[in-house]
């Protein structure tokens, strides 16, 4: 069954195994080492959560870091899932072969030219990991590394303010807890 023809329960279930199969042996940096498909399943959670049901942004969010961190192209992501996903998921992958410093320049330099939807899927990829900084140091994470990430975290969501203000409040929380903003 191609996805224009699936109806929203059957693409968000495709986009669910899909994004599990891809991850399936990658974990998290924590001390469980918990599976990876968590995050992309808690990011597609912060969404719906805030009251997204837009099934494109769901699914965006489900396969949001499937082309960076798997084998997976966007020209995969097309053919599965068709070209609205896959340029979400496009405009939230970073170029892999650049230095992580580079990335981060870029991800501030380009964060206010996305659409919409791709901010959507930033927003709430960035407050899970922030909730999972202050849950847990990721193994061989310095103090300074994690101050950084808030700090960097916060650049690129300043970039993309007035896009969902129920997300925004709880990573104002974040920022405010971690002395950021007043
Ligand atoms: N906080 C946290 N992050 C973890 C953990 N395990 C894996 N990650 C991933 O690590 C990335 C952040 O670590 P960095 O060191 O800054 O990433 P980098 O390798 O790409 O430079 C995030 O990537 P990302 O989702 O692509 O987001 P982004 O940081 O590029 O926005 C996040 O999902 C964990 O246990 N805690
Ligand atoms: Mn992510």
């Amino acid at each position: 069954m191609s996805a224009e023809n699936c109806n929203d329960v059957r693409l968000l279930v495709m986009c669910t195994n899909f994004a599990a199969e891809k991850h399936k042996t990658q974990r998290r940096k924590n001390v469980d080492k918990t599976p990876y498909i968590n995050h992309p399943i808690g990011v597609a959670n912060i969404l719906s959560e805030a009251g997204i049901s837009d099934v494109n942004i769901l699914c965006a969010a489900l396969l949001h870091d499937t082309v960076e961190d798997t084998d997976t192209t966007l020209e995969e992501l097309e053919k599965e899932f068709g070209p609205v996903i896959a340029k979400i998921v496009a405009e939230v992958t970073d170029d892999m072969s650049l230095p992580s410093a580079e990335r981060k320049i870029l991800q501030v330099q380009h964060a206010r030219a996305c659409s919409h939807e791709a901010k959507l899927v930033k927003l709430a990829d960035k407050l899970y990991n922030m909730r999972d900084l202050t849950k847990e140091k990721p193994e061989n994470w310095t103090d300074e590394r994690i101050s950084a990430y808030y700090l960097w975290s916060k650049q690129v969501i300043d970039e993309i303010r007035g896009t969902n203000p129920i997300i925004e409040k709880q990573l104002d929380e974040i920022f405010r807890r971690e002395g950021l903003i007043s």
